[in-house]
């Protein structure tokens, strides 16, 4: 296999993984990737990758930023611990070791719905995992994986994004075709805002019937605790609700990078460290703002549909990395919004 890289535009998660790719796709192959890039959201280091790759027999060299990696002798299963609850990383040590020799445990593993549904779909290609969903992982690795077809789960973090979209305009939204077990956390605290949550087998009701919602305060944990992919959104209900709340983020630092934008536009917020405090205001007021992340991004998207007046939003790049096409569901649920390249005047 030839030397590839990968373009550095790809979430980190996707971009770590690459990097065991290279040696899974053939013994002797050789991957070359840059470091992993992904939202500017706090340090994103890629050490808990590399300590259980290496572990398994992949040797990982760093030069100049850039990382290649090749199997030595052989991708051997063993038992490895992860100092930190890591969805990348419980992602990267499971896909090598479902074609490493002998059986691997990975202790501490993250339990996030995605790990599960990616262990699924292993197995379903022929690879003999269990455990995908706990604390512990068992795998036991195979020689040959198979092709299949294989439908992979809704976007709870989606899902969870249109929802707040209706909580905040004091509308009501049916969402389709998605699953309310992956968002067990993010209903309840919906619920505790006192408006209306119904859910069935594959979709959630959510009907504000015209009121306010309540500020809820919460910290962002690893699953099942509240995702810090929802917290941008939930930060923004916050700033409109009635009465004060107390956000912690606990997983990325740096999540609060639009919230100078939100301010602009009217919220009363304070930063401390990684917590912030909030007194919700009546209304919020269009201005020009910059996305500087994904989930605040679409955030700010929200923000403007109900704000008096017209918001710009530059720099929506980061949004098409985790909707498809939110302007148009959102246009569809009746909100005045207009996606523009960067070229257009
Ligand atoms: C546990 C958690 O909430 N994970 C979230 C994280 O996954 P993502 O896979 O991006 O990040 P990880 O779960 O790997 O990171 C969780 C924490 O571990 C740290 N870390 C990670 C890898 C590593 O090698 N070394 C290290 O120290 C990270 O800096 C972070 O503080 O962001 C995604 C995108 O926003 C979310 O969908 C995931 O739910
Ligand atoms: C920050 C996110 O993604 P990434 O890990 O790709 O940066 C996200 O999904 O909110």
């Amino acid at each position: 296999m030839n030397n590839f890289s990968v373009p550095y535009e790809l979430s980190k998660s996707i971009r770590a993984s690459i990097l065991i790719l290279a040696p899974l796709i053939s013994r002797f192959g050789r991957g070359n990737i840059f470091f992993p890039g992904g939202c500017h959201i706090g340090e994103r280091p890629i050490d808990l990758h590399i300590e259980g790759l290496k572990r398994m027999g992949i040797n990982i060299e760093i030069k100049k930023k850039k990382l290649t990696a090749y199997i030595k002798k052989k991708l051997i299963g063993t038992e490895i611990f992860i100092n930190k609850v890591s969805v990348g990383a419980t992602i990267s040590i499971l896909m090598a070791a479902t074609k490493a020799k002998g059986r691997t445990i990975i202790k501490n593993a993250a339990c996030e719905p995605e790990i599960v549904d990616i262990s699924n779909f292993l197995n379903l290609m022929g690879a003999k995992i269990k455990g995908a969903g706990t604390k512990e992982i068992r795998i036991e690795g195979v020689k040959i994986l198979k092709g299949g077809e294989y439908k992979i789960l809704p976007d709870r973090i989606e899902t969870g994004t249109f929802l707040i979209a209706a909580a905040i305009s004091k509308g009501s939204i049916v969402c389709k075709k998605t699953d309310p077990t992956l968002l067990k956390d993010v209903l309840f605290k919906l619920r505790q805002t006192g408006l209306d949550v119904q859910e069935g087998k594959n979709w959630i009701k959510l009907d504000t019937h015209e009121k306010r919602p309540k500020a809820i305060s919460f910290k962002t944990e690893p699953y099942p605790g509240f995702p810090t992919d929802m917290q941008s959104q939930f930060t923004l209900l916050n700033s409109i609700a009635s009465g004060r709340s107390v956000v912690t983020e606990t997983i990325f630092k740096n999540r609060f990078m639009f919230i100078p934008d939100l301010i602009r536009m009217g919220a009363k917020i304070c930063r401390k460290g990684n917590q912030i405090f909030c007194k919700g205001v009546k209304r919020l007021v269009g201005k020009r703002v910059f996305a500087q992340d994904l989930r605040g991004a679409a955030s700010l998207v929200l923000a403007g549909c109900i704000a008096d007046g017209k918001t710009t939003v530059h720099n929506v790049l980061h949004i098409d990395r985790g909707y498809e096409n939110m302007e148009k569901k959102l246009r569809s649920l009746g909100a005045i919004i207009k996606k523009r390249s960067f070229f257009e005047k």
